[in-house]
């Protein structure tokens, strides 16, 4: 057995095979990289089959040579930033080098160390704030730093805005054969809201096709930011001026070490190993091991077990003071990770009069919805069970039972936006099983706003509201004629940035936004760059709108939007029926003018997926009673003891047998049976329009 290059975490030794089996990472890097990408791994995806990785996951040491250089350092030399940028700008390959540089890891290993749950890697993009403190020494003296890489894509905004909370500053990383792209702007917007400073950095000056000199110009013009650092994340080029620019221009925390310990919880995720893992920031105050703390907005008092800092993986400490950012575990643990109340703030038992509890964080809403369920019922169970361990660590999905006539019982899961629902999506689908899962169209909430009032919090009538994630909870006709006033669906206002050259792109862009019911808000011009504003709605968004913007752009337009409220729509519930009866997973709400191209999409689609039967199946789109769209799918004459001539009864048997087990598949739809993977082939989407792997 190959010993050589094992990985020590306690006193329990991996050989290198087994060790790659459950991390699936290659062992060139140092073990240092191994351990950081096993405990990130395990923050997104509990993975049933990877106990091990979990186990040396969380596995701590301390170090007493860090822990006294880090002890020493004062509030005033520690600096607490992010690193933003638009996708693909160089983010995690920027942390990567600076991580590099302070020797928080070795050189030239893996790369993008803070990337790493599973699907940051196939995908390419991050989807979690990752953090990590360094120990920089600048003229001669020890600065604490502590990194946040925050997701570029817009669906994980919550974690960019939470992550600000725990920064003073931020590297604003601008692709210098790119320029300003759509997440660069709504980026840049969302800090300088929260008041960070900010450095601009000119990344891939390497590239042959790179204009510093446009991009710098550019920076200037767009958001008044002076004196870029031109650096090349990949080669290393100018990347060690990075540092000394973060120690110069952003400001060190505020707070002291003398005051009442306040505590902002950040983020935490879930350990099978320890239990729950909180990541803090310490305003004032110190916190130890063993000290009695308790939560300001549940009152629940713990006691805290282990703490430390993230080095870059979990690293003990003897206690975390003002300024700092850190992980901490409470003993006995929290029971749930539902206990751990992002934004929530933590005092000394005994000190909350004396301690100003923070706001907390706003919770993100889930905008994008779909149903899920197993095309065998009898694995019902299964998929609950899947989907559990895929939700542990992110709560932002919502989760709740449906059942349905045509599909079965299954589940109703609510995301923050497309990507985020085609991400778990392959995920579950690699958990779960592909050919065994049913996923039905992404919809989007709707608003019904009744005629019956209700009293508000401030006792005044108001209209009664309720949101709408399901098309089957969608009111009856009468009802909506006598009890709604109005019905309204969410809207964003999209940031999309395009090249000016060729000239056609805008043309084409607009002409999109226009056929997607698009207001247009603002359009701007840059030297060689079109800044475009529209108020869209968001089911328009969620119909691979952005798939179809980069196709007519030649892959060049970015997309960045925001929330713009709901507004008035003209909704409609589109259904599908066979032989007069509605297939209810399948049913849609969706704006009447797009209503009778998508019901002549669904007849003529279904039709392929639907076997002939012996007798006529009548295939119609509708609208209530109003039919839209029609197709036949016309009947022949099977011989159905064809296949059981006389003979050998074991080949019998084993045909009656097959076909019990496809019944489990087949679902009736009043008179008609249907195989399921007739739904799923009808449900099947190409998943256009998201980031595609880069590697
Ligand atoms: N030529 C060149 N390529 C670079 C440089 N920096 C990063 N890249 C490449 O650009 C791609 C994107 O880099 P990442 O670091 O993953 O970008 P990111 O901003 O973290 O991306 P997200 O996490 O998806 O938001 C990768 O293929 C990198 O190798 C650079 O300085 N020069």
């Amino acid at each position: 057995m190959p010993m050589a290059a094992s990985l020590r975490t306690g006193t329990a030794i991996l050989p290198d095979f087994l060790l790659s089996r459950f991390t699936g990472l290659k062992l060139s890097s140092s073990a240092v990289h191994i351990r950081s990408a096993c405990h990130r791994r395990t923050r997104w995806n509990a993975y049933p089959k990877c106990q091990l990785q979990r186990r040396y996951a969380t596995t701590v040491r301390a170090n007493p040579e860090v822990e006294a250089r880090v002890a020493a350092v004062p509030i005033e030399r520690m600096r607490n930033f992010c690193v933003i940028a638009h996708i693909d700008h160089g983010k995690s390959t920027l942390s990567d080098r600076l991580l590099e540089l302070t020797g928080t890891i070795q050189p030239g290993g893996s790369h993008q160390v803070l990337d790493k749950l599973d699907v940051e890697r196939e995908r390419g993009i991050t989807v979690k704030a990752q953090t990590c403190t360094m120990l920089y020494n600048h003229k001669g003296e020890d600065y604490l730093l502590h990194l946040v890489d925050t997701p570029g894509h817009v669906d994980f905004r919550a974690e960019v805005s939470r992550s600000y909370a725990s920064c003073n500053g931020a590297l604003l990383v601008v692709d210098a054969s790119q320029g300003v792209q759509a997440q660069t702007v709504a980026n840049f917007y969302l800090a300088f809201a929260q008041g960070l400073s900010m450095i601009p950095v000119i990344n891939k000056v390497d590239l042959q096709h790179a204009e510093p000199e446009r991009v710098t110009e550019q920076l200037l013009g767009t958001f008044e930011l002076e004196d870029p650092v031109m650096v090349s994340a990949k080669t290393g080029l100018n990347v060690a001026a990075v540092l000394p620019a973060v120690i110069e221009r952003v400001p060190a925390p505020q707070g002291s070490v003398d005051k009442p310990l306040k505590m902002l919880l950040i983020d935490s995720w879930y350990s099978t190993y320890k239990g729950v893992v909180l990541l803090v920031r310490v305003f004032d105050g110190v916190v130890k091991q063993g000290d009695h703390i308790m939560s300001m907005g549940s009152k629940l008092k713990y006691i805290v077990g282990e703490l430390g800092i993230q080095y870059p993986t979990e690293m003990a400490t003897s206690c975390l003071r003002a300024g700092q950012v850190g992980y901490m575990y409470f003993n006995p643990g929290m029971k749930t990770i539902s206990d751990a109340k992002l934004g929530d703030t933590f005092c000394h038992l005994g000190k909350e009069k004396e301690v100003e509890p923070f706001r907390g964080f706003e919770e993100p809403q889930s905008m994008v919805f779909v149903g899920a369920f197993p095309t065998n019922q009898d694995e019902f169970q299964k998929l609950e069970d899947s989907i559990n361990q895929l939700t542990l660590n992110d709560r932002s999905i919502t989760i709740a039972k449906e059942s349905s006539h045509a599909l079965g019982l299954g589940w109703r899961l609510g995301f923050l936006g497309t990507l985020h629902c085609s991400v778990f999506e392959d995920r579950l689908r690699q958990e779960f099983g592909g050919s065994e899962l049913l996923i039905t169209a992404p919809t989007v909430p709707f608003k019904i706003i009744w005629r019956e009032t209700v009293r508000d919090r401030k006792g005044e009538e108001v209209p009664k509201e309720t949101i709408i994630t399901n098309p089957a909870l969608y009111p009856e006709d009468d009802v909506i004629r006598t009890k709604v006033q109005e019905i309204q669906e969410p809207y964003v206002l999209a940031t999309i940035t395009i090249p000016a050259d060729p000239p056609e792109f805008l043309g084409h862009v607009i002409e999109l936004c226009q056929e997607n019911r698009g207001n247009q808000v603002e359009l701007t011009f840059f030297s060689t760059q079109v800044i475009l504003k529209y108020k869209l709605p968001l089911l328009q968004l969620v119909d691979n709108f952005f798939g179809k913007l980069k196709g007519i752009t030649k892959g060049y337009a970015t997309l960045d939007y925001e929330d713009a409220g709901y507004l008035k729509s003209d909704v409609v519930k589109l259904e599908l029926l066979v032989n007069k009866e509605p297939v209810d997973a399948i049913a849609q709400l969706c704006h009447r003018s797009s209503a009778e191209r998508l019901g002549r999409m669904w007849v003529q689609r279904f039709k392929s997926f639907v076997d002939r039967q012996l007798f006529e199946i009548v295939i119609q789109a509708a609208i209530g009673k109003r039919v839209l769209a029609r197709e036949t799918v016309q009947a022949f004459r099977k011989d159905v003891t064809a296949k059981l001539y006389g003979g050998d009864h074991t080949r019998r048997k084993k045909l009656l047998e097959k076909q019990k087990a496809g019944k489990k598949k087949l679902r009736a739809i009043g008179n008609v049976i249907i195989d399921q993977k007739a739904f799923q082939g009808f449900l099947a989407r190409d998943g256009g329009g998201e980031p595609k792997p880069k590697k």
